[in-house]
């Protein structure tokens, strides 16, 4: 049964282009990273491939969970984990394909409604965000952490909260509740793989 809870990273293509994805992805789960998301927005499915098994090995090497975003297809070729937000598909449907053992979110952004939806079509976790301004993604919905006290009293499913999480912001939303912080900038947005490994370390001492 996989672990909900700790430093939750996720990749970004562009962030990590240049050969940095495998070697940035291996430092945050040395570092401690519990999921990992390989998020890529291209239409490439060759490479896309390729890089999902490739990362699916290195979770697997490092006693963590792969998640795939949007792409149900790809998470049941691989047999891991998927992602998907408000315009991505059914998380019922990804359910039905992908099983009752498999980690399936939802984005939740900043409504419960949307929330109590997808506990109900089987998400594993809820995700919330933005909390804090994004250099990945500035225009996604702003979320408050009093969203966080709601969400802590009225769902039994772990909460993740993601949005320009930082190792500074990290600590308020654990506080409140969430049970996975999802970092992409301030995790690999980093010099060296060490550095990320250093980050990583940080993040998931967080939960200890
Ligand atoms: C853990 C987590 N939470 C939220 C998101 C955002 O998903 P979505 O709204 O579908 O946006 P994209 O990431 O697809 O641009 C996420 N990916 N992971
Ligand atoms: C992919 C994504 N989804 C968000 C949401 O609010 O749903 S914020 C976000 C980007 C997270 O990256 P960073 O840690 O660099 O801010
Ligand atoms: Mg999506």
């Amino acid at each position: 049964m996989t672990s909900l809870r700790g430093l939750y990273a996720i990749t970004d293509t562009p962030l990590l282009a240049g050969g940095k994805l495998l070697p940035y992805a291996e430092a945050a789960l040395i570092g401690g990273a519990r999921l990992l998301q390989y998020r890529d927005k291209s239409g490439d499915a060759v490479r896309r491939f390729d890089e999902a098994q490739a990362l699916a090995e290195l979770c697997r090497r490092h006693g963590a969970t792969l998640i795939i975003n949007d792409d149900l297809e790809l998470a049941a070729r691989l047999g891991v984990g998927l992602h998907l937000g408000q315009t991505d598909g059914s998380l019922a449907a990804a359910r039905a394909r992908l099983g009752s053992e498999a980690v399936i979110g939802g984005t939740c952004h900043a409504q419960l409604e949307l929330a109590e939806r997808a506990v109900a079509e089987g998400a594993s976790y809820i995700a919330f965000g933005r909390f804090f301004n994004s250099n990945t993604k500035p225009g996604a919905p702003a979320a408050t952490v009093e969203l966080l006290d709601q969400a802590r009293t009225r769902f039994a499913q772990p909460i993740v909260a993601i949005g320009g999480v930082t190792l500074e912001t990290a600590p308020g939303l654990i506080a409140r509740g969430a049970s996975m912080i999802a970092v992409i900038h301030a995790l690999f947005a980093a010099d060296s793989a060490l550095e990320v490994q250093d980050r990583a370390r940080a993040f998931a001492a967080l939960f200890d």
